[in-house]
């Protein structure tokens, strides 16, 4: 449980921090940031040293699976949230793919009250669209909003009718939440369980074409326009998704979208063989597609990186992608994958990561957080950009230990993380 400790005037100073490449020390009291400055003196401050490393606000990804209730066995709210403070992160916002669904009060009830009691870090939920997260009748959505819903979402799963959308998009705007969608038409799919193309046939493995993804996105941006509501694309990752989404924001649709960083690192290219930690939804795509993710966020068409942290068991990752899980996890190797390939590599500055990361999902749902500034609550993450690190398996708080980056050299790894003032991660 996220207990606050803070009793009036309690200081803490964090020294020697690096805040978008200056030195900088931050004064925290009772939660919040009370100054950000070259050189503070605080002598009733605890101290915390940030030896030089680089010091940002607490990441926000709004794609997690945390699998409580339900799947525990794959990751427990404390453990997910354990998870993201290890990764850097200090909000999260949680799908709703769970045992029960959150569909009704009941149920919504049950995750929240467990997200408060077991989140070391701040953790909003999402509900579900419609019942069971299939096609059922949209009747929820007020009340569920009323109970604190971040937002609407059937994620694991393709909104398949029409109308179902434009009832779901009408009540959420009334409410005014955001519809977050997972967009496949499951009529495209043909039991697909990697991208079609050239690698798939080579593998002889059944392909899913993009097409599932960006002709249901284009129905739902015609819908988006027509409701004025909050449309938020989860996990884009073909080419023409982001055209379409190009297109629409040029038309003053209220669109944002989130990509994944293995969209952006991996593609079909690099499927090697019949490997079941290559195997997601939506699958990694082709090199095109993926030049056209990295574009769309450099241009803005993309606002944001979510990770989809999606933890399974070893058992569901083992053995041929024909049987194996959807998803793998990210949330503890989601900055410093980006880190090493964006900024490390000359591509963007970190204040244009921290604008992926941190203050473009916060701004876009109209959440606290994500920025440092005098006044907001200390949410801060301190990472080590100078030493490389080899992620592997045994290092992950997640349950979940199914990822292809395992192996992989980074630079980026967290020091510690801070929710509310208060160190939830590191030394
Ligand atoms: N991304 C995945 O491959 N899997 C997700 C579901 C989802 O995000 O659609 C999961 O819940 O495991
Ligand atoms: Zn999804
Ligand atoms: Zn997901």
């Amino acid at each position: 449980m996220l207990v606050t400790y803070w009793r009036t005037n309690m200081r803490l100073l964090i020294k020697n921090g690096l805040v978008e490449g200056q030195a900088r020390d931050i004064l925290v009291v009772d939660g919040k940031i009370a100054e950000i400055g070259k050189k503070i003196e605080d002598s009733g401050a605890n101290v915390y040293d940030a030896k030089g490393h680089l010091v940002m606000p607490g990441l926000v990804d709004v794609h997690v699976h945390f699998r409580e209730p339900g799947f525990e066995y794959k990751e427990t709210i404390a453990s997910g949230t354990a998870a993201s403070a290890r990764g850097g992160f200090t909000t999260v916002f949680a799908m709703p793919n769970l045992n029960p669904v959150p569909d009704n009060a009941e149920a919504f009830k049950f995750v929240t009250d467990k997200n408060a009691a077991d989140s070391i870090i701040k953790t909003y939920q999402y509900a579900a669209i419609s019942g069971g997260l299939t096609d059922e009748h949209i009747n929820e959505i007020e009340k569920l909003a009323t109970l604190g819903a971040v937002a609407f979402t059937n994620d694991g799963k393709g909104v398949q009718t029409a109308d179902t959308m434009l009832q779901a998009m009408q009540a959420a705007k009334r409410v005014g939440k955001a519809i977050v969608a997972h967009i496949e038409d499951d009529s495209l799919l043909h039991g697909g369980v990697m991208n079609a193309g050239p690698v798939a046939d080579k593998l002889g493995l059944p392909g899913m074409t993009g097409l599932s993804e960006s002709s249901q996105l284009a129905r739902d941006l015609v819908l988006a326009q027509a409701t004025g509501v909050h449309y938020h694309v989860a996990h884009i990752s073909t080419k023409e998704s982001v055209e379409l989404v190009r297109i629409a924001k040029e038309h003053g649709v209220h669109v944002t979208a989130e990509v994944s960083p293995h969209h952006l690192l991996l593609d079909d290219s690099m499927i090697d063989g019949d490997n079941p930690m290559m195997k997601m939804n939506p699958p990694l795509r082709a090199p095109a597609d993926r030049q056209a993710l990295i574009a769309g966020l450099l241009d803005g068409t993309i606002d944001m990186i979510a990770t989809d942290h999606a933890p399974h068991s070893a058992e569901e990752k083992t053995g041929s992608m024909l049987e194996a899980a959807f998803g793998i996890t990210g949330i503890e190797t989601a900055f410093e994958l980006i880190y090493t390939h964006f900024v490390k590599s000359g591509l963007v500055d970190i204040q244009t990561v921290t604008q992926w990361m941190a203050t473009n999902p916060a701004k876009a749902f109209g959440i606290k957080g994500g920025e440092l500034k005098v006044g907001t609550p200390a949410d801060i993450a301190i990472f080590d950009t100078e030493n490389e690190h080899t992620i592997t398996a045994d290092e992950f708080v997640s349950k979940g230990k199914n990822t292809p980056f395992i192996g992989e050299k980074v630079y980026g790894t967290t020091v510690a993380t801070f929710v509310d003032g208060q160190q939830v991660y590191g030394e």
